[in-house]
This record gives C-alpha cells, structure tokens and sequence, in this order.
C-alpha cells in the first residue's frame, strides 16, 4: 500500500472512465484499469455521487469487507485522505465481536457466568483462533469444491489434540497435552466441549463441519465404550492422530428411526460374521476407514459391528442440499467377514451400544446449532445497520426491529437451556445422564432446531434477494437457510424428539398428582 495522502479536491478531479478514483473509509482506490471489469458494472461507478467522491456507504452497503481485503483489489489502494483515518475494521481472527448478542453472555464484557472458568475463556480464545486461521479458510473452500477437508487440516488438530477433545470429557484424554496445555486433560468438561461446538460453527459451512468430524463423533464412542481393549486401542490411536476416519452406519433406505427396521444382515460364522446390506445417508462415508454398523442377526436381534473397509465394502457419494465435503454416502456390503473381536458388546445388544450415544450426540448437534443461529443474529445486526432504505438504516422500520427481537430472544433462551443442561452433565454419571437428562436433551435439540429454521427465514426476509443469493452480503444467510433442516433431520426428526421428550416426563408422573 502506497503511503501518499492526496487532498479530496485532488480526488474529485478524478472522475472520468479511464482516469477515476473513489474513497472507502479514508483509503484512495485508483479504478481507473478495474472499473470496466468491476463485476457491479462500469456505470454505477461512474454517478456523479461515487466518481472522485467518498464512497464508504455505498460500498459497504454493497460489499463485504473482505472484498478490500483480497490482494487484487487490495492493490488498486493508491494512498489516504490527508487528516483522514480509517474508522472501519474487520475483527482480527480470534478476537471477540461487539455487535450485541453476538457472543453469548459469558463471552460479554460486564457480564457474569455461573458456569465459565478462567480455563475455558483461555481455552476459548485459543479456539476461536484456530478455527478462523486454519479450519475456516479450508472450510470455505471446500464447501465450494465439495472436496473433503485437507488432511493438513486433520494434521493440525491432532497436533492440538482436538480429534480427542471432541469426544468431550473422559478417560480418552488422559496423559494428552490439550491446545498445547491450555487445559489440563482432568479439567476438561462439558462446557470445552460446548466451546468446541459452538465455535466450530463460526466456519459457516455446514457439509465441512460434517465432514471435519461428524463421523467419527458419533462413530467412535461406541467403539470407545464397546470395543474389546486391542481394538479399541488400535482404531482410537489412529483415529486421534487423523489417519484413520469412522463413520457410523445405522440408516438405511428401509429404515431411519426406526432401528429395529433394520435389514443389513450378519451371519454368524465360525470365528466372526459374514455381512451383508446396505446403508444410506452415513455421514463421511466416503472417506470413512471404519464403519461402525447396526445389523440384523438371525434370531431376530440387532449387533453392532466394527466393519474396516476392504472387499466387499463399496461406497457411493450422496448428493445432498449441503456440501460434498461431508462424505455423505450409500455403503454397500457384500458378504463380508468381519472377525469376532470387531463386535461391540453382545451378539444381540446392539440396540443398548446404538441408544448410549444418543445423548450426547443430540446435546452436540445442539450445541453447534445454537452457535450458528447467534452467528446469524450477528449478520443481520450488521445489515440492518448499514443497509439504507430511504435514506434511512433498515432497522429504523419497526417490523425489521420487531424480527429481530425474535430472533435475539430464541437465540438467547436456547443458549441459557443448553447452558444449565450441560451444568447438569458435568455434575451426573453417564448412566444419571440417560435417566435425567434423555428428555430434556432432546426437547431442547427441538427447541434448537425449530428456532433455528424460524431465524433462517426471518434473515432471508431481512436480507431479501441477497439472502438467496451464493455470494456476496447474503451469503452465509443463504447457506444458514439451505443447509438448516440437517440439524433438523439429523439425530431425530422435531416430532420424534419432541415426543420422546414428553414421553419421558409422563413415564415419570406420580401415580398421586391431582389437579
Ligand atoms: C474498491 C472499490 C471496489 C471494488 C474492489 C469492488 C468490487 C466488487 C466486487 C468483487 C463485486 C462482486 C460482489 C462481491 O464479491 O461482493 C462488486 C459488486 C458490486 N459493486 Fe463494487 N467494488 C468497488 C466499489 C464499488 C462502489 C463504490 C460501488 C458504488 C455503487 C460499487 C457497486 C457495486 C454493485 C452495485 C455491485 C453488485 C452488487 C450485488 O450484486 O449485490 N462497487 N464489487
């Protein structure tokens, strides 16, 4: 960047196609060469309003601040505006943003937490930095390219151990050194793990948060708690060390939900089982080493096997509304064998190996759903404020103001119910967890989804045409309203959580309460 100042009678001379230049925020951009490819057009340029003038409203009423921050345009900066300075600045990766209720409470100056350590701010600084200097720019990448994400990617977070720490809190982590040190293995709780989803879900591309972990999130517990100890040991290095991938395969096109629908058969044979089915919709498929697989048995029950992929094992890319970048798939197995030691638990106790998990896998699906909402919150605080109507900010209409009290008020209720629900978690076994806190989990994995795909359809309103649009100011808008209903979808529809939830309340009503 050029350190010339130039007076703004100097710019304004400059205002005719072939010789124009503009001010944004106290910088001086010469567009004489750009102005015939700037993708808004030439004309818009060249209005008496912009040419030689001081742009700043208009183009950030009409671009990101990262568009300045590309080094093609970056270069076309020629100086300053002498006794100018600039006022407008992005927020440094890991940094805090101080658009209201754009961070939770406990991350707010002024305000207390119940909850937070000093540990897991540190922890959380640490994490925001990484995930917005190493996870985003590959997640934006390859949510394009629909490539998986880089194994650098996956090398980075096992240095950190964060393949580990995703697991949450446990005897798996002893004796690792976590975020170089940060947090002491024995310290680490439910609310890191909160952490880790929430700011995970800053990346803003779903099908790659899926794909950095969604498989091995929910395909490696069981094998963690079901495994006999040399398996065990064996897939849960070579995962932690981001070598090897799981993926956990219990749906199939016969049957979601319903997993006693199941058809993919095992056959008990001499020293193992011989498989073969079919699964669909088995998030990092694709790339998965391990396939962690709810079967049929011929007395009518259900195992779980640890399947390695090899002969016999096929998978097919699924196409889904998000990204490739998750691996999503159809898993064909064709007369596999599978050695006795990879059976988690019983022969028939499969049901009990499936069912453990999925608590902690709805708490996580919320937690991550939460963080994005209040990323959403975020955007549209910051359109409203810069985007004028009638020479006006958009919020200065009511009904605008009236949308985002909404939207504040789900995010910030959603927040505070996962808050006090993963105090509880830290605080009971695993098996107090399944007793208390089945219903309440999935009531708020409900409540989470529901608020969710509410503020996704207010944000489109409020961002119009640009909130359905790939690029440019909507496009996290955009991608938020496609890609909502997987967290809809994903570890139980709304209606199968909302009636588990009540369900579970009722199982618990005394025989004696009266009105
Ligand atoms: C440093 C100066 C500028 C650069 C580097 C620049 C660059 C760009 C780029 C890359 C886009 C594509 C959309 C995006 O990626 O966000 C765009 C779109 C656009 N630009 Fe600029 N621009 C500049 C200044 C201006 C100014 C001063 C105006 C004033 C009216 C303007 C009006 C537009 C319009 C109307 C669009 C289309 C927006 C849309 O599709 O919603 N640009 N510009």
């Amino acid at each position: 960047m050029s350190s010339r100042e130039f007076t703004k009678e100097e710019i304004a001379k400059h205002t005719k196609e072939g010789d124009l230049w503009i001010i944004v925020d106290s910088k001086v951009f010469d567009l004489s060469k750009f102005a015939g490819m700037h993708p808004g057009g030439l004309s818009v340029l060249m209005d008496e309003d912009i040419a030689g003038q001081d742009a700043t409203d208009a183009f950030f009423s009409l671009h990101r601040f990262e568009v300045l921050l590309r080094p093609q345009y970056a270069r076309l900066q020629i100086g300053t505006v002498v006794g100018q300075k600039q006022q407008i600045f992005p927020r440094a990766a890991g940094q805090l943003s101080s658009v209201p209720y754009s961070e939770p409470t406990w991350l707010t100056p002024g305000y207390h937490s119940p909850y937070f350590k000093d540990h897991h701010r540190r922890f959380q600084t640490a994490f925001r930095k990484f995930v917005e200097e190493v996870l985003l720019p590959d997640g934006q990448a390859r949510e394009e390219d629909g490539k998986r994400p880089s194994q650098s990617v996956f090398d980075a977070m096992a240095k950190e151990n964060i393949i580990a720490m995703r697991l949450g809190p446990g005897p798996h982590l002893k004796g690792l050194e976590l975020m170089g040190g940060i947090v002491k293995p024995e310290e680490f709780d439910y609310f890191h793990e909160l952490i880790m989803g929430q700011e995970s879900s800053r990346v803003q591309a779903r099908g790659y948060t899926d794909g950095m972990g969604g498989g091995t999130y929910i395909g490696l517990p069981p094998i963690m708690n079901f495994g006999r100890p040399e398996l065990r040991e064996k897939i849960v290095s070579e995962v932690f060390a981001g070598k090897k991938f799981c993926a956990l395969a219990i749906t199939e096109a016969f049957a979601g939900s319903d997993v006693a629908g199941l058809k993919c058969f095992a056959k008990r044979v001499e020293d193992g089982w011989v498989v073969t089915g079919t699964k669909k919709w088995i998030t990092n498929a694709t790339f998965a080493d391990y396939f962690t697989t709810g079967c049929r048995t011929e007395d009518g029950g259900m195992v779980v096997l640890v399947i390695e992929r090899g002969p016999g094992v096929e998978t097919k890319q699924i196409k889904t509304s998000y990204s490739t970048a998750a691996g999503t798939g159809y898993v064909t197995f064709e007369n596999v064998f599978v050695p006795y030691e990879r059976t988690l638990g019983s022969d028939n106790g499969g049901l009990q190996v499936i069912l453990s998990n999925f608590n902690h896998e709805r708490w996580g699906m919320a937690t991550a759903s939460i963080g994005a909402q209040r990323y959403v919150v975020e955007e549209c605080l910051k359109w409203v404020s810069q985007r004028k109507v009638f020479g006006k900010p958009l919020h200065s209409q009511a009904v605008i103001r009236s949308k985002l009290a909404a939207m504040i008020s789900r995010v910030e209720s959603a927040q505070n119910w996962l808050e006090s629900i993963t105090y509880q978690m830290n605080h009971m076994s695993y098996k107090d967890q399944a007793n208390y806190l089945a219903g309440p989990i999935a009531l708020l994995k409900k409540y989470a989804t529901e608020t969710a795909q509410e503020t996704a359809r207010d944000a489109v309103q409020i961002f119009g045409g640009r909130g359905i649009t790939k690029s440019g100011m909507g496009k996290f808008i955009e991608h938020y309203h496609r890609t909502v209903p997987f967290d809809a979808v994903l570890g139980g529809a709304e209606d199968v959580l909302g009636d588990l939830g009540v369900r579970q309340a009722l199982r618990k009503m005394p025989k004696n309460a009266r009105l």
